[in-house]
């Protein structure tokens, strides 16, 4: 049975304070959309838990998403935010423990519960409503809308909370994962943001500069970036670095991702031949729109032992 989420009823404005936030659901329980007062907006469909639209007060998308992207949970979404978890990309045959799980794991493909909604001021300034709304989604290997193939090929006790908070100006998403078995497990995490840019060929993306990376598009070989980096042909590098990245388009800053307790930071583009051969990838000339930077953890394994949690997160801030 698929699990139907607390539906909240929205966050009125109370006379004497400033208006709150909203939290929706879609009739259908399958999006929680919130928006702030000034009109900023996230929504999230419960399916993997993927953020599927970011956008400013101007209504302006901050986010890529495919015209064919499947949101009706047939498979994992292309564009937005998905998320990685227990492993990143084809399981690596010499780890046992993930060694049947699909590409990227079972995160992206279960439907994750609603947990609740929660508001702040980000700046205390309640005149301009600066108010930040937090959504959080759970996951644990006891939930109905854990995706069966995950349950079968690792077979652990875990609890995943996943925090989608929106403030005026950033939103940031964050993930707990908690051991909840006797045994230890090892896992990747990882948030595959898609960002939206207008024209590919005008973007630089900086702060990586001198970081060591794995070139997946040249047989995984090892090496350092020097300088900024511009994305010119099919491009899938995991950086190891610290540090803000920082994208920008025509030498003005769009995105300013930061991260917490996350040291790896993809980059990826798949360009003209790679698109044309994912068919839920459209517009074929998306590509040019788009830019994946996906903060994770995924150079090695997260061993967490019994009770043990690891946290980590990204911000993503428009602007400098
Ligand atoms: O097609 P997907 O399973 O969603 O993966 C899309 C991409 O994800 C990451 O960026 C990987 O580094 C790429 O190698 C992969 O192609």
């Amino acid at each position: 049975m698929v699990e139907r989420p607390n539906k909240p009823s929205s966050l009125v404005a109370t006379p004497g304070l400033p208006p709150q936030p909203t939290v929706n659901f879609s009739d259908d329980n399958s999006l929680v959309t919130a928006t702030l007062p000034t009109g900023e907006s996230i929504t999230v469909l419960l399916y993997g838990a993927t953020v599927i639209s970011w956008k400013d007060s101007s209504s302006t998308e901050k986010l890529w998403l495919s015209s064919a992207a499947k949101l009706d949970g047939t498979k994992p979404v292309r564009g937005g935010i998905p998320l990685v978890f227990p492993v990143f990309g084809p399981p690596p045959a010499d780890h046992a423990q993930t060694s049947s799980l699909p590409q990227h794991g079972f995160a992206r493909t279960s439907r994750w519960e609603f947990l609740g909604k929660s508001t702040s001021e980000s700046s205390g300034d309640q005149q301009t409503g600066d108010l930040s709304v937090k959504l959080d989604f759970g996951l644990s290997s006891a939930a109905d809308g854990l995706d069966p193939k995950g349950k079968a090929a690792w077979p652990f006790k875990f609890n995943l909370i996943y925090s989608v908070t929106l403030n005026r100006r950033d939103l940031t998403t964050s993930l707990v994962v908690t051991n909840d078995d006797e045994r230890a497990f090892d896992c990747q995490v990882l948030m595959h943001t898609y960002l939206k840019v207008k024209d590919i060929t005008n973007v630089t993306i900086s702060g990586l500069d001198s970081s060591s990376y794995v070139d997946k598009v040249d047989a995984a070989s090892t090496k350092t970036q020097s300088g900024e980096i511009r994305i010119e042909g099919e491009t899938d590098r995991v950086y190891t670095a610290d540090g803000p990245v920082t994208v920008s388009e025509g030498g003005k800053t769009l995105f300013t991702v930061t991260r917490d307790n996350l040291s790896n930071v993809v980059v990826w583009n798949p360009w003209v031949e790679k698109a044309k051969g994912m068919g839920d990838f459209e517009p074929k000339d998306g590509y040019r729109e788009m830019l994946c930077v996906e903060p994770g953890s995924v150079g090695g394994w997260q061993t967490l032992e019994k009770g043990d949690a690891f946290e980590g997160a990204q911000t993503i801030a428009l602007g400098a």
